[in-house]
């Protein structure tokens, strides 16, 4: 069983993440973690913070010599902006003399719309929000990314799974629908790509709309498309809701801040078509029964069908809107506008390394499942057990 968690504030000192169950032999470093985090921080439209905070990466467990070594694996994910923040977030008492007129520690007492701030003031008994939009902060993503990332190395060292991903849309401005899908070898253009985006002339356009709206004091959502090649057949499973691999991609993807819609292989599309449109016929092929299509994006009753997977999932715009939103200040009950200090004006490229991870570990847990294995080669000879004595091929 492959079970993760993280911690820790978005202006606190630093976020921790457990990886446990994951097999011992993945290779994997500092370096590789670190990199993944980079990815997570570039694409044209994110804010100031992004340029002047850095993550640091230490891994406290579970890794040595760069190989995993089968107990929980535990990083941290430091932040350099923490001195500024020492006081405000320390976790033990600070005398009310060393906060006085500390603007970071104002009460922050007028809930941004589209966030955590109201509902959770309400939930948890705060009178201001910074109690809760420390935690709910996409900040928190970094610590996914990193497990993520050991996931992906798991999930490419032992199942042969390569994993990436492409902005298709940003506001109004989408990739057409019959672009060429990015493989494997292409993820090194995407990254470089300020967009993510996977089509050259598209991405212009993108970086325009980014930069319109920017000016015009507002932000923007979009859509990413994750997808994984050479998963095996049978990963998840029909029987029971829980178990089926499309819903455990779509609570992952779900789970992202700021996602609002999930489609698995063409979703929402394939509403709007006949059935005789809708589904992937079978055929005779040279290695065995084949898919003509792949409509489904490689899941069918819940199990991956070993075509390549492929889900989307939509981000709404960002909510600190610069022309800020209109909201009450909870301390005088008056209407007001929203706190504002910065935003990104987009995180769509971002939010698709954040994707790229969260599919990283859902496979890699539904790997686990299926093919157990304490140690890379025995899941890696429990799999090409399972692909060889497979009897319809
Ligand atoms: C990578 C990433 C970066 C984000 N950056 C911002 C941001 O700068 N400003 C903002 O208001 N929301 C940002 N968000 C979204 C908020 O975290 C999210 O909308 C908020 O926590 C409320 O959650 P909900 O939208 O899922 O309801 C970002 C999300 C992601 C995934
Ligand atoms: C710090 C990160 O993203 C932050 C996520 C975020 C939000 O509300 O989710 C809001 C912004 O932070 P702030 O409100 O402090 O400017 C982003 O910069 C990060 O991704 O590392």
């Amino acid at each position: 069983m492959l079970r993760w968690l993280t911690a820790g504030e978005s202006h606190g000192p630093a976020l921790v993440a457990i990886l446990e169950g994951l097999p011992a032999g993945v290779s994997v470093t500092s370096d590789d973690i670190a990199a993944a985090l980079l990815r997570r921080r570039a694409g044209y439209g994110r804010g100031a913070r992004m340029k002047f905070e850095k993550d640091q990466v230490s891994v406290i467990g579970g890794i040595r010599h760069g190989i995993t070594q089968g107990g929980p694996v535990a990083i941290e994910v430091g932040n350099t902006e923490w001195p500024k923040w020492e006081k405000v977030m320390s976790p033990d008492p600070v005398p009310a003399e060393e906060l006085d007129g500390v603007a970071r520690n104002a009460p922050l007492t007028r809930p941004r719309p589209g966030h955590a701030d109201l509902v959770g003031m309400q939930k948890y008994g705060h009178t201001e929000s910074r109690p809760i939009l420390e935690r709910a902060s996409a900040r928190e993503t970094a610590a996914r990314v990193a497990v993520g990332e050991v996931a992906r190395q798991f999930c490419r060292q032992a199942l042969g799974v390569e994993i990436l991903s492409h902005v298709v849309s940003m506001g109004p401005v989408a990739v057409p629908e019959n672009a060429p899908e990015p493989q494997p070898q292409d993820l090194a253009a995407i990254d470089e790509d300020p967009l993510r985006c996977f089509d050259a002339q598209t991405s212009a356009r993108m970086v325009e709309e980014v930069d319109d709206t920017r000016k015009s004091g507002d932000t923007l959502g979009g859509v990413v498309e994750v997808l994984a090649y050479n998963l095996p057949p049978g990963l998840g499973s029909h029987v029971h809701w829980d178990r089926r691999l499309d819903s455990r991609l779509a609570g992952a993807l779900m789970g992202i801040q700021a996602i609002k819609g999930v489609e698995v292989g063409d979703g929402f599309r394939t509403a709007a078509r006949r059935g005789s449109e809708a589904h992937d016929e079978i055929e005779p092929g040279p290695d065995g029964v084949r898919r003509r299509t792949n409509r489904a994006g490689g899941v069918e009753g819940g199990m991956s069908t070993g075509d390549p997977l492929r889900v989307r999932a939509a981000m709404k715009p960002i909510a600190t809107v610069p022309k800020a939103l209109d909201t009450v200040d909870i301390g005088t009950g008056e209407p007001t506008k929203a706190n504002h200090q910065r935003s990104d004006v987009t995180a769509v490229p971002a939010a698709g390394v954040v994707a790229e991870a969260m599919v990283a570990l859902v496979i890699a847990e539904a790997a686990i499942e299926k093919f157990g294995g304490d140690s890379l080669s025995e899941t890696a000879r429990n799999l090409r057990g399972y692909l060889d004595s497979l009897e319809i091929r």
